[in-house]
């Protein structure tokens, strides 16, 4: 059996090694020459698999995304063709979660301001706007959500709609998939008119799909509304972002919030569960086993006693003034958007550090954040 993958995908060859051979490939540039010998076809956002990709391939099994996002499956065509197809619900919903919550207590670092007292919205609840949440309201955030879907659905959590988040929240936080049509499509949800019904001293976050957010008329926003204060990790037209948007954004990185070792291997683990499935296979292989160990058992704190230190805390998980100001050197040059994905150290999550407490009652709530180790 031959298995095509993506050269950034983790642990394929510990997961699907005993399955066939593989063979890894720059998923970005992917050809239909290259898919024809394939039975089983593992890909991450930036392969488009359609017709055009399949045209030479009769014998493809399996077609998996090690993603949340669907956008670049052509999910229908596949079904036309009886090819199961599985993405990763969920798998780096953490990442995202925990990146979020640094990004927001780096903006209340840079503007001498504190997170603590803010109400963020969150606009999609799902997996990764709820982990987003989670964090928040561990560290006594307020949080409003925005879902439309979800509220139709019977979801009982509490939910408001995007002109009241709007206007009530400090921060706002997107967590959509890219969709183009229907009622609540979010395309350019965010364009020049609803730019413009922000409240002075907005942070907006994108952590979803660039284009959820029109890129150019942010930039003709951001020329006379400085007050509002900007985080991009996706952006329009990857791996292209526009350069003159660059210097309005306060944070900048190249669609890497998904990017920890254990949301990346959560993404290849549920794939190799799925294809075993497809095939009939036992699951031999369990994910823990892949990782390395926690990261430190050593880190005893007394106390966290402000939001400087829970920002230290947090840094020592994850900088990112670090990718930030990679990304501003890099993004113009010949695929540097790309090579700074591909040679991204994978964070971890909070849960791999473990944390000591020598004594003090009060950072329970860190174990409610999700890092190990904490107890009364
Ligand atoms: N930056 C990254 O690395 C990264 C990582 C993971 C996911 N993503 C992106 O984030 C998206 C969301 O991921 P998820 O795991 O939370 O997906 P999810 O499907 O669990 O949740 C998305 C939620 O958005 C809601 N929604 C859809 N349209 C809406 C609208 N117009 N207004 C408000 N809510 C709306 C849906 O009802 C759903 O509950 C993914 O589709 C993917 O594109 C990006
Ligand atoms: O949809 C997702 O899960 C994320 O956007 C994904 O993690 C992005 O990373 P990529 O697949 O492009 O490596």
């Amino acid at each position: 059996m031959k298995i095509l993958a993506d050269e950034n995908m983790p642990y394929v060859q510990q997961l699907f090694g005993d399955l066939g051979t593989i063979e890894t490939v720059n998923g970005r540039e992917l050809t239909p020459e290259q898919v024809q010998e394939a039975d089983v076809l593992l890909v991450r956002s930036v392969t488009k698999v359609n017709q055009a990709l399949l045209a030479l391939n009769n014998k493809l099994k399996f077609v998996g995304s090690a993603t949340i996002g669907t956008d670049h499956i052509d999910q229908e065509y596949l079904a036309s063709r009886n090819i199961p197809f599985s993405n990763a619900p969920g798998c780096n919903a953490t990442a995202v979660g925990e990146f979020a919550f640094i990004a927001m207590l780096e903006l209340a670092q840079r503007f001498n301001s504190s997170l603590k007292g803010k109400v963020v919205g969150i606009v999609g609840a799902g997996n990764t706007g709820t982990a987003v949440a989670k964090c928040l309201e561990a560290y006594g955030i307020e949080v409003l959500l925005n879902d439309p879907l979800l509220q139709q659905s019977g979801d009982p959590r509490c939910f408001v709609s995007l002109d009241t988040l709007i206007a009530k929240c400090d921060v706002i936080s997107l967590h959509v998939p890219i969709t183009q049509q229907g009622e609540h499509k979010t395309w350019y949800l965010f364009d020049e008119a609803r730019l413009n019904t922000l409240a002075e001293n907005t942070w907006l976050l994108n952590c979803c799909r660039g284009e959820v957010i029109d890129n150019r008329a942010l930039i003709k926003f951001k020329q006379h509304r400085d007050d509002v204060k900007v985080v991009l990790d996706v952006w329009e037209g990857e791996p292209n972002p526009m350069e003159e948007l660059v210097p309005y954004i306060e944070f900048c990185t190249p669609h890497i919030a998904g990017y920890s070792l254990e949301g990346k291997a959560r993404g290849t683990y549920m794939l190799y569960q799925k294809l075993a499935e497809v095939l009939k296979l036992s699951v031999s292989k369990e994910m823990d086993t892949l990782l390395p160990k926690l990261w430190s058992e050593q880190l005893s704190i007394a106390e966290i006693s402000s939001e400087r230190a829970l920002l230290q805390l947090a840094r020592f998980v994850y900088d990112l003034r670090d990718d930030d100001e990679l990304f501003r050197k890099q993004f113009l040059k010949s695929q540097g958007f790309d090579q700074m994905r591909k040679n991204h150290t994978h964070r971890r999550e909070f849960s791999a550090l473990k944390v000591g407490n020598t004594g003090q009652t009060n950072v329970n709530w860190l174990s409610n954040l999700g890092f190990s180790g904490v107890e009364l």
